[in-house]
């Protein structure tokens, strides 16, 4: 039977590389590249067929950042498929990263030097922004607009896989400001909030048939990486990253390597998988690729009570949504 595939963001980086994977795998797959740019999804498409001529790939306009836009796709696909086997909830960005270069040089001689490399703790923040449906950009693009589609596409969904990072950390999150408005950290943030929230999935969902895991890529080289230090920095530190990869197994570098444990959750049975677990990418000083678990600093009560306040704010923006339509519909009729 012809299993039914949703990416977002899978225009670029470890997104397409997964596509690429996915139709190596199962030439017998549909592909929807659910992206905000229809130019850069078409690219992505034509890219595919190169390498993948029979291949079925469809294309879903979906800007995960808007309401409004996550409200139309989700009707599009549910007129278009009646079953999504995998749904990937890949789309994310990092917006006005900022490098701390004094906190880097002292990592670098600290005893933390290997996790500073593999999580990039105290030496990254961001700059966050409210966008058009008053919501944190962040916590919108990376967490809330994928809340709402799964929300949406609930009845049709078997699989969600989360890409997360290593980069999320309990302490960049707090409960009282979970689109991060305060600090710093935002990105952080959405990422330790998709964790819990694929926690809270699992447990309000696995008695439906409903499973949700959450991977971290590695440090992969993508668009995303590029914005954190100008261009000419990252080729002139290029071959350092390459002689870091021998001794760090997070540096999966290419977006083929980081899309691996996306893959291998694909191959895997769900009620093998365990909801408390971060599936990592890895690369071995030799270019192996291999997926790892490793337990996440989540615990079931926060989850929850995250799960209670997404719902809220979803009653909260399709209320807001209505009333905006209605409107539209008045001002179109004057
Ligand atoms: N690169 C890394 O080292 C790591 C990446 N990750 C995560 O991996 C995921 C993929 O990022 P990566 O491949 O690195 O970076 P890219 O920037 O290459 O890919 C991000 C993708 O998300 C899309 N996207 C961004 N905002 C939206 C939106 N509002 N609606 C729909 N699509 C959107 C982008 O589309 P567009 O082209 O239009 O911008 C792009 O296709 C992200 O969630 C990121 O946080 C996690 C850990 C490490
Ligand atoms: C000067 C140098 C030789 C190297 C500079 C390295 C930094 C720019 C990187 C060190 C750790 C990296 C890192 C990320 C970005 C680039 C670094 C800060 C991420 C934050 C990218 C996105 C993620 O989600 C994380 C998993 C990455 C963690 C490590």
């Amino acid at each position: 039977m012809e299993r039914v595939v949703i990416i977002t963001g899978a225009n670029s980086g470890i997104g397409l590389a997964l596509c690429e994977r996915l139709l190596t795998e199962d030439s017998q797959l549909r592909l929807c590249l659910a992206c905000r740019n229809m130019q850069r999804a078409e690219a992505a498409r034509a890219a595919l067929l190169t390498s993948h001529s029979n291949a079925h790939v469809d294309l879903l306009q979906l800007d995960v950042g808007s309401v409004q836009s996550v409200l139309s796709a989700a009707q599009e696909v549910k007129a278009r498929y009646n079953r999504i086997d995998f749904l990937y909830l890949n789309a994310g960005i990092m917006p006005n990263p900022q490098l701390d270069l004094n906190a880097f040089f002292k990592g670098l001689f600290s005893r933390n030097v290997v996790r500073m490399f593999a999580t990039a703790e105290g030496i990254l923040t961001q700059q966050d922004r409210l966008n058009s449906d008053g919501l944190q950009e962040v916590f919108a693009t990376n967490l809330f607009g994928h809340f709402l589609l799964i929300r949406e596409l609930e009845p049709l969904l078997s699989r969600l896989v989360w890409t997360s990072s290593s980069n999320a950390r309990r302490s960049a999150f707090s409960m009282e400001d979970m689109q991060h408005r305060e600090g710093r950290e935002s990105y952080s943030s959405s990422k330790y909030a998709s964790d819990m929230l694929s926690l809270a999935l699992n447990r309000q969902k696995n008695s439906q048939g409903l499973f949700s895991s959450v991977i971290c890529p590695g440090l992969v080289m993508t668009n995303l990486t590029y914005g954190i230090l100008p261009s000419f920095f990252w080729t002139l530190i290029m071959p350092v990253m390459w002689l870091i990869r021998i001794f760090t197994n997070t540096f999966t570098l290419t977006p083929h390597n980081g899309a691996e444990a996306l893959h291998w959750l694909f191959l895997q049975n769900p009620e093998s998988l365990d909801p408390r677990a971060k599936y990592h990418s890895l690369t071995s000083g030799l270019g192996t690729n291999y997926t790892q678990p490793r337990q996440m600093d989540i615990d079931e009560g926060t989850s929850d009570v995250l799960y209670s306040k997404l719902l809220e704010l979803e009653k909260e923006v399709r209320r807001k949504q209505s009333e905006e339509n209605a409107d539209e519909e008045i001002s179109a009729v004057k």
